[in-house]
């Protein structure tokens, strides 16, 4: 039997249409894209921009608002720092910068790492659902902020906030606004216009291009100014200094255009797949709950198995790749702190799983992982009676 693979919202595999793209610029046409000068630089330079206008039309931007760098921490880094560096610096002493609770580590440690410098960082709870509430950020807005951060999708609950309202809100008191859309980008549609955002974090590695690449949108009309992270060359008009790496860059624009393109149908098929494997937990007598509010993506579902150690399901169950927490914290033996600040006990949250099924996962997957998981959680509930009774 083979391994299933749950765990799409941790990262994805490469599709093979983009290591199609990604080979030659490996090999033949390896140069330096910043290196005009001759036509091996000027092959990789198109390759880029070809790249930067596929991401930019993912989310309906405009191609020169795309700034490349190596991920979505990188980008989520380079936004709140750069920003709120860059306000300060020339602006109106603005110091409050504000994020949600349930962020990503790299946006909230960004923020923390902030008040070393004077800034103001304001972490702002969620609901029950993982819903942050409009009026809170109205709250904190009272006083003049720089800057504030809210994902579009969560990583561990697939949890959706409403972006455009929020940043509605913050724009009116001139606050800029940024979004972490690293597992929204490409699974549920996005315009970055439409929805009137200043800044906008991608990752290729979880729309199946390669690790090691992201994007940063900033807006260019008004014009969006950061500090860059980096001294260096100035490549990327500034912002983001170093030779970009034109193989991988091209893969995130060949991923980004599959996602546009199957976006639509893509949704339809995991959302089945998301709902047939709860159905099949129930029917084997396996009792789940979903973690987080109705909205959410797709792909990604937080099932908390009611009285059963997610952790000792996991062990049970091997051949299914699943995770507790989000992948950089799964290491970690505390429960998920996105789950905790949502408001379940420790125990609640230590009872929970995050299943994420993607592109390459079957129907078959699902329902032999269905089948795994409930005879994993049955042994699991039998061993913990034992101990009970021991
Ligand atoms: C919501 C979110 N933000 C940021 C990241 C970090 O992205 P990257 O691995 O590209 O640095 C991830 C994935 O780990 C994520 O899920
Ligand atoms: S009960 Fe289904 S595999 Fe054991």
């Amino acid at each position: 039997m083979r391994d299933i693979y749950l765990d799409n919202a941790a990262t994805t595999p490469c599709d093979p249409r983009v290591m199609a793209v990604m080979a030659p610029l490996f090999v033949e046409e390896f140069g330096n894209p910043h290196s005009t000068s001759h036509i091996f630089g000027l092959r990789a330079a198109g390759a880029v921009e070809t790249a930067r206008a596929q991401v930019a039309a993912l989310i309906g931007a405009d191609p020169r608002e795309i700034v490349f760098v190596s991920g979505a921490t990188e980008a989520n880094n380079l936004a709140i720092k750069g920003a709120a560096r860059h306000r300060l610096r020339h602006g109106d002493g603005r110091r409050r910068v504000i994020t949600v609770a349930t962020e990503h580590k790299c946006v909230l440690e960004s923020v923390r790492d902030l008040a070393a410098e004077g800034f103001d960082p304001v972490i702002l709870p969620v609901g029950r659902d993982g819903v942050l509430d409009p009026d809170l950020l109205r709250e904190a807005l009272a006083t003049p902020s720089a800057l504030v951060s809210v994902m579009a999708a969560n990583n561990e609950t697939g949890v959706l906030q409403d972006i455009g309202a929020l940043a509605q809100i913050a724009r009116e008191s001139g606050a800029l606004f940024h979004s972490d859309m690293a597992q929204a980008a490409g699974k549920i549609p996005i315009d970055v216009g439409a929805l009137d955002i200043d800044m906008a974090s991608l990752s290729a590695h979880k729309l199946y291009g390669p690790k090691g690449v992201g994007a940063l949108y900033v807006r260019r009309k008004p014009r969006v100014r950061l500090e860059p992270l980096f001294s260096g060359g100035g490549q990327e008009r500034g912002m983001r200094s170093g030779t970009l790496p034109a193989a991988l860059v091209a893969g995130f624009g060949k991923a980004a255009e599959i996602a546009e393109a199957s976006l639509a149908d893509e949704a339809e098929r995991l959302t089945a797949l998301r709902d047939a494997l709860i159905e099949a937990l129930h029917e084997r007598q396996a009792p789940v709950a979903v973690n987080g509010a109705k909205a959410r993506l797709p792909g990604i579902v937080s099932l908390r198995f009611l009285g059963t150690s997610a952790l000792a399901i996991m062990a049970s169950a091997p051949e299914v790749a699943m995770s507790v927490g989000s992948a950089c914290s799964s290491a970690a033996i505390e429960p998920s702190y996105v789950l905790t600040a949502m408001g379940l006990s420790v125990e609640e949250a230590a009872e929970s799983l995050r299943l994420s099924p993607g592109r390459f996962t079957s129907p078959a997957d699902i329902a032999r992982a269905a089948e795994v998981l409930a005879c994993a959680a049955q042994r699991v509930r039998g061993q913990q009676a034992a101990r009970m009774t021991a």
